[in-house]
């Protein structure tokens, strides 16, 4: 393998190309083999020598690897890389391996000449030099590429899973959770240097895609935090200094682009820290509160803040990053977005759940759990126009609990609402499944008997009231015993809902003026109108 002596200049001053030859070799400080850190905040330029058996004819390329990118620092690029003679040597720009990796190829012919390396912008202070041969190092780059494309994949079907969910849910929060996906995953495309493997482009350009992608990135995180945790209900300036910091971070953002100011650099920066400080503040406020949605967030995101500390903490000390920063920081993100689509899932689950007892107490009755009259209707015309079809019988029972109101008068409501629940389910358990129990309203009930002509209707009808006779309601001490009069009326030709409804109600009013407790069936009389044609 190539060896790589590096030397940093003496000064962090800024020497010229001339002055920096002229250097003897003594003033160059060392930089160790094993931990080739640079660092960028006291030299300027570097003193590259290539050496060992095998490097003639060899190629070598550099890694320089610079500290954090995202969302808390900046990149370097090396400038300009020049053999003895001065000239410019192969500097790739357009880099293999991307912003995480920027390198540099130094062809064989060069290996002999001390390099010189001078680095464009120090808004980082730290550098790892490294000489790999070219398949190595090709072959630790893609490693580490694979690794952040299984990464990305797997946000990819998790974001996509969760923008279904919000899809269904029609919910514009999780739409904001959404673009925050995509855009994490378009920053990472960025950074990752696959974009660049494929796609020629700029350098410039491309220091603007990623600028521009962090900013939506943070921009569409921010805004999400603050619909998902509904800081606008409950810390409504918080919540306009975030949006307004949002601006100002956009704004930033723009200015940065194609700059290597540090102090711009450095508000950017600070500005991101200061929004995810104030949105874990109250998220934190809110889980003590006992928030629930606060709960998931801070599951989902402190592990993210916390990185982003602790990548800030490596940042800020002059020692090269661990290995596992890099891998760690991706999980941590992949969780984030695996936790948000938890949320997501249930969120769609309650939602479901609200709506299936909506459409419940729409076609149901909140006492008895029968169906209502609305349903009633809806089953009575599918089920007559099923007879006609089929030419089969169709017959309505119409049920009218006798003296109820003495039983209110008597033992009180309450006693009544266990009546009609007793009476409902007593009922119920007598039915086959193709017959319908509904409630009309009050003490009325009705009996839908598909396939059943009228005289058998009235057994079915006799055979109910003997069961409610033998089932009395008993509450205590209190035996609570119900008569029922029940008219009868089966389909005809010319009947819609409404009038087989009215002749079963007529045959129940003869019932009851008969001395009720008992099944009175239809007459020809009971509709006049069409009897006669
Ligand atoms: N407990 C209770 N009572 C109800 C409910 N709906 C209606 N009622 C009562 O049912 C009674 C019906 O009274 P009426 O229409 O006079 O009939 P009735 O007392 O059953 O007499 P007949 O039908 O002539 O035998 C009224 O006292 C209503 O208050 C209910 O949901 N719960």
């Amino acid at each position: 393998a190539p060896e790589l002596t590096i030397g940093c200049s003496p000064t962090s001053a800024q020497l010229t190309l001339e002055q920096v030859r002229a250097l003897p070799t003594e003033a160059w400080k060392t930089v160790d083999p094993n931990a080739p850190f640079v660092d960028l905040a006291k030299a300027e330029w570097c003193r590259l020598q290539v050496s060992g058996a095998d490097t003639l004819g060899a190629v070598v390329r550099f890694k320089v690897s610079s500290a954090l990118i995202a969302p808390v620092a900046t990149f370097y690029w090396p400038d300009v890389l020049r053999d003895d003679q001065g000239t410019q040597v192969g500097v790739e720009t357009r880099s293999f391996g991307g912003a995480r990796h920027p390198s540099v190829l130094v062809e064989a012919r060069h290996t002999g000449q001390p390099i010189y390396l001078r680095f464009l912008t120090r808004s980082s202070p730290r550098g790892v030099l490294e000489a790999w041969g070219v398949s190595d190092f090709t072959a630790r780059v893609r490693a580490e590429q694979s690794f952040e494309m299984a990464v990305m994949a797997s946000m990819a079907v998790l974001g996509l899973m969760a923008s279904l969910f919000a899809y269904q849910l029609g919910r514009r929060v999780l739409v904001y959770l959404c673009l925050w996906v995509i855009s994490v995953i378009v920053l990472r495309v960025l950074e990752s240097g696959l974009f660049t493997t494929w796609v020629s482009i700029e350098e410039d350009a491309r220091r603007l895609l990623n600028t521009l992608s962090l900013t939506v990135a943070i921009a569409f995180s921010v805004v999400f935090s603050d619909r998902y945790l509904k800081l606008g209900d409950h810390f409504p300036r918080i919540s306009r200094l975030l949006m307004a910091l949002v601006l100002v971070l956009i704004g930033v953002g723009l200015l940065t682009v194609g700059q290597v100011t540090t102090h711009l650099r450095e508000l950017y920066n600070a500005l991101i820290i200061l929004q995810f400080m104030l949105v874990g503040i109250c998220a934190l406020v809110l889980f003590h509160r006992g928030d629930e949605m606060a709960r998931f967030f801070i599951l989902g995101w402190s592990p993210v803040l916390v990185m982003s500390v602790v990548r800030t903490l490596f940042f800020l000390t002059p020692a090269p990053l661990p290995v596992w920063l890099e891998p760690l920081w991706q999980v941590t993100l992949l969780f984030a977005v695996f936790v948000l689509l938890l949320v997501t899932a249930r969120a769609t689950r309650d939602a479901e759940r609200e709506m299936h007892v909506v459409r419940r107490a729409a076609s149901h009755d909140a006492l008895t759990g029968l169906a209502n009259r609305a349903s009633l209707f809806e089953a009575l015309k599918s089920g007559m126009a099923k007879a006609r079809t089929t030419r089969a019988p169709l017959s309505l029972l119409f049920l009218d609990l006798d003296h109820f109101k003495h039983v209110n008068d008597e033992h009180g409501h309450d006693v009544g609402d266990h009546c009609l629940r007793h009476f409902a389910a007593t009922l119920q358990s007598r039915l086959r499944a193709d017959d319908m129990l509904a409630r009309l309203g009050g003490e009325e009930f009705v009996v839908l008997l598909p396939g059943v002509p009228l005289e058998h209707a009235r057994k079915v009808s006799d055979d109910l009231r003997n069961v409610l006779s033998e089932h009395p309601l008993i509450l205590g001490d209190l035996t609570c015993r119900m008569t029922v009069s029940v008219g009868v009326a089966a389909l005809r030709d010319e009947d819609d809902a409404e009038s087989l409804l009215k002749r079963a109600d007529a045959a129940v009013y003869r019932a009851k003026a008969h001395g009720r407790d008992r099944t009175v069936l239809e007459t020809v009389f009971d509709a006049p109108a069409l009897s006669l044609r």
